[in-house]
């Protein structure tokens, strides 16, 4: 929507004929945004070939799960793409790749080296009506982000660049493990001491874990970092902290990503970041109490006991 408005024709491709109808027909999309008008600029279409013609830029907002698949089709159309931008938060279990990393294991940049992130506070809700937002878009090589900054921008979607693109797709996936523990703490009745609490010490443990595997630390007080944390922690738009909130209300994981009918990037997220810590040696008590939650059966109270009982720390220390 940011850039039909911006004067663009796109393209949007999904593999589900019906939505593709809807879309086209009604102009909306009432399973995952509801009540908003799509503009005539954006045509939608399940043929992925059809999708390519002739863009100057492929957008890629599929969850992580679907970064692989998607990219080996963008390859195999073997058509020539100058800007590649994903708003794809996660870290892939197990790979631990991050998602430009994981399009690179694929071979797309091969196919370009423009390959750009995306990330900040963005409820699609928010976006979608048009109200003030702010982003950043980070690449491998500037001249890519820039290019992506000047396609975005407009005067309520205001676009920052950064040089750090390791820190910017970390702030986006360690922001969703952070949402999991602030609902959590909500579904479990605690108050605003608790969630300041998990997000204070929260953006210290995305920092700690971030800067070990090359991120600069500055990143996580920008908008893909800190701004992204609060929008997720604070948000009753955000699947992360609804899906959070369930658990602590006692609903168990599957029924809760059942019901949610959309991607809670930070289950599968606190998954690898726990592996990642693991693997660095990083200390991250948090992602270890929401881990512990989700895949060891562990009471949400228990795990808040088990992060208000560690050994006493200084609060700056590593
Ligand atoms: N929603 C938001 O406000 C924001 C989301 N993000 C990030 O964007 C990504 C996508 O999130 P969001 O759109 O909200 O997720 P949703 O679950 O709301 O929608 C996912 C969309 O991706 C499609 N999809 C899933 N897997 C595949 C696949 N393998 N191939 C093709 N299409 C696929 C789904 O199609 P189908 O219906 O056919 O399953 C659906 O259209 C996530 O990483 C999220 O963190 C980033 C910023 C803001
Ligand atoms: O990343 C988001 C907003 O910036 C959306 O967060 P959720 O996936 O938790 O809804």
């Amino acid at each position: 929507m940011v850039l039909a408005d911006n004067g663009h024709d796109v393209t949007m491709w999904t593999r589900r004929a019906a939505k593709a109808r809807e879309m086209n027909e009604r102009k909306s999309n009432e399973q995952y945004l509801k009540d908003i008008t799509l503009p005539d600029r954006i045509h939608v279409t399940t043929d992925f070939n059809e999708a390519l013609a002739d863009c100057d830029a492929v957008i890629i907002s599929v969850p992580t799960s679907g970064i692989r698949e998607t990219t080996r089709q963008l390859i195999r159309a073997e058509v020539s793409i100058p800007l590649v931008v994903h708003a794809t938060k996660g870290i892939e279990p197990d790979t631990l790749l991050r998602v430009s990393e994981m399009m690179a294991e694929e071979g797309l940049y091969a196919l370009t080296a423009n390959v750009v992130v995306l990330s900040g506070p963005s409820h699609a809700e928010e976006v979608a009506k048009r109200q003030p937002t702010t982003v950043t878009v980070s690449s491998e090589r500037s001249e890519a982000a820039d290019s992506a900054q000047n396609l975005f921008m407009n005067p309520n979607f205001r676009v920052y660049t950064s040089r750090d693109m390791v820190g910017v797709e970390l702030g986006g996936a360690l922001k969703n493990v952070m949402a999991l523990g602030v609902g959590l703490a909500a579904g479990l009745g605690y108050g605003d001491n608790a969630r300041a609490a998990i997000m204070t010490r929260g953006i210290a443990e995305m920092t700690r874990l971030g800067t070990k595997v090359g991120a600069d630390p500055l990143t996580f007080a920008g908008l893909s970092g800190l701004g992204d944390l609060i929008v997720t922690c604070t948000s009753q738009h955000s699947r992360n902290w609804r899906a959070g909130y369930q658990l602590g209300e006692g609903a168990p994981l599957d029924q809760v990503l059942d019901q949610m009918g959309m991607v809670v990037e930070g289950v599968k997220t606190t998954r690898a970041v726990s592996q990642l810590a693991e693997r660095e040696g990083i200390e991250v008590p948090i992602t270890t109490a929401i881990y512990d939650v989700l895949f060891n059966d562990q009471s949400p109270v228990q795990a808040g006991k088990q992060l208000m009982d560690r050994v006493p720390k200084h609060e700056t220390e590593h």
